[in-house]
């Protein structure tokens, strides 16, 4: 008989007959939730009303707190407390029309017992099919089962059949007949050579990425464990984003300045005001050229191979955006920068790949797409993008990749091409600009590293980029976001919907070839060197690995 006072725990709510649960996870800020709540209202309609007409009743897991303005999951701890009343059992709904932290909701989800359905709306407006995207990779990570839809507004006979047949059963397949394991690749191709051998170098030779903040915008599936990364020979420098500020102070005006008179020369345009709430400032600009600096320095100290600079927690508070470095980073061509002693030009004539959001599946293909594409003599230049959304135009489904920031200008066709504009306040309260554009047309090999049934794993695709009348393009952009970069592509042999039900990630990697051919070269090089890595290799679509 113990004297001790034991917690009782606090038992769920039975689940009620033909009843689904819904939860929603919002941003961690209360701008960005504020904001986007009309637009997630709607969605919750749009499907109430089709399990409605399904005969189920739905309960919101969570109220809407009027005070805040919004009824958002918007904490980890929020979160929990929301699942100790969802009855374990339930079938349960993520809905979600906007941006997410996946964290809110992953301890809930992974004690649920009952099916989990994550939907999105089929809409660029706010990035609710981001959201899904990452909840379903941070899911994928996590192990636990869970089925993915989406749709414009839930009245289409898909989505119907489909939210039936889940209702139904707690699974829901989809075609995902486009992915097929790596075949042997055969050791006399110079591609598979080069791949296998970059692979070698890097796992005896090693590399170090730099993680300015690990994980703190709550993508799960974008932090990959050093047990998984060691063995490739990619090792982490932790970084902490207030050593960046700190480095940022010990940058000079004149050489911010100079930065600054570099792209002028270059022809990026800036679309500057004066309001530092709503406008791209100088000063703004000016913080940027720092970090730029900074961050190269920093790099340098340490030996960098790669570095990301995660911003959106901390980083927003404190200065304006990390994208303009970042694009800056990513390409051939960029200002240069020297050691503190002005002695020695640091990464000179080489970008220093740079992982957006710190997205950790971005950093290892970032990494081995600038050896592959350096060796075989084309533009290393690479980037993630957010796969965002996208429509037919003339008879081909045209996504819209558009990365919430920047990109190599190279990407852009050049810096004359290319434009920096203020980040969206919503998301960025410090302003800061963009480095964007319209991403040229071309051949490009597209690719995710990812982790799913404890191991790495790559799925790796061809596309192009494709050029869309200035309308259209004009069209796409002010149905999204306007301010950032965006790539009109269209994938080979993968449907819209095929690409959904197998992406395990927001985000994917993108590097152009010349044409074609090459870019069929490149792609058997990068899958040569994850097969000897040990990364299970997938191919997507309609992808020639045979020379
Ligand atoms: C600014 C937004 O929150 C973005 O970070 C979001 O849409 C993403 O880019 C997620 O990859």
């Amino acid at each position: 008989m113990t004297t001790y006072t034991l917690p009782e725990l606090q038992r769920p709510p039975a689940a009620e007959p033909a009843t689904v649960y819904t939860v929603a996870s919002g941003d961690l800020r209360p701008a960005a939730n504020v904001t986007c709540w009309p637009t997630q209202e709607k969605l919750e309609g749009d499907l109430a009303t089709a399990l409605g007409d399904l005969g189920w009743k739905v309960r919101r897991g969570h109220a809407v707190d009027e005070a805040k303005g919004h009824g958002f999951i918007d904490s980890q701890r929020a979160g929990i407390e929301v699942f100790k009343h969802i009855p374990k059992d339930a079938p349960l709904i993520v809905v979600e029309a906007v941006w997410q932290y996946s964290h809110h909701v992953l301890a809930g989800l992974r004690d649920h017992r009952g099916p989990i359905l994550v939907v999105a709306n089929w809409s660029g407006e706010f990035p609710g099919l981001v959201g899904l995207l990452n909840l379903a990779g941070s899911l994928t990570k996590a192990g636990r089962d869970y089925a993915v839809l989406w749709s414009a507004d839930f009245t289409d006979d898909w989505a119907r059949e489909s939210l039936r047949g889940w209702l139904e059963t707690g699974t829901l397949t989809h075609d995902t007949s486009h992915v097929r394991p790596l075949p042997p690749l055969s050791g006399a191709d110079p591609e598979t050579a080069l791949g296998v051998a970059l692979a070698r170098q890097l796992r005896e030779e090693k590399a170090i990425i730099g993680v300015f903040d690990e994980g703190c915008m709550g993508m799960y599936n974008a932090i990959i464990d050093d047990e998984f990364l060691n063995p490739l020979g990619v090792y982490k420098e932790r970084l902490s984003q207030s050593a960046l500020v700190a480095e940022m102070k010990k940058v000079s005006d004149e050489e911010a300045q100079q930065v600054r008179a570099w792209l002028d020369r270059a022809g990026l345009t800036f679309h500057t005001g004066t309001d530092e709430a709503t406008e791209l400032t100088d000063a703004q600009l000016h913080s940027q050229f720092k970090m730029y600096i900074a961050a190269v320095r920093i790099a340098d100290d340490f030996g960098l191979d790669a570095v990301g600079i995660q911003y959106q927690q901390g980083l927003k508070d404190t200065v304006p955006a990390s994208d303009l470095a970042e694009g800056l980073l990513n390409n051939v061509q960029r200002p240069p920068v020297r050691s503190r002693d002005g002695v020695r030009e640091l990464y000179a004539g080489a970008p220093l790949p740079h992982f957006n959001e710190v997205d950790e599946g971005v950093a290892v293909d970032s990494l081995v797409t600038n050896r592959i594409w350096t060796a075989m003599g084309l533009d290393p230049a690479t980037t993630l993008h957010d796969i965002r959304w996208g429509e037919e135009y003339d008879g081909r489904f045209v996504w819209v990749f558009e990365i919430s920031g920047s990109v190599p200008a190279s990407h852009n066709g050049g810096y004359d091409k290319s434009y920096s504009m203020r980040q969206p306040p919503m998301f960025f309260p410090l302003g800061g600009g963009t480095l964007s554009g319209v991403s040229k047309p071309g051949e490009i090999v597209w690719s995710r590293v990812f982790l799913m049934d404890g191991g790495l794993h790559a799925d790796l695709g061809r596309a192009t980029s494709v050029e869309l009348p200035e309308e259209e393009t004009r069209r796409r952009l002010d149905a999204t976001n306007h301010q950032w970069p965006i790539m009109h592509a269209v994938l080979h042999g993968v449907t819209r919907d095929q690409f959904m039900a197998r992406h395990r990630a927001n985000h994917l990697n993108v590097a152009y070839a010349p044409d074609a051919a090459t870019a069929d070269k490149a792609l058997r090089a990068k899958a040569a060197l994850f097969a000897e890595l040990g990364v299970e290799v997938h191919l997507c679509g309609d992808v020639a690995v045979q020379p």
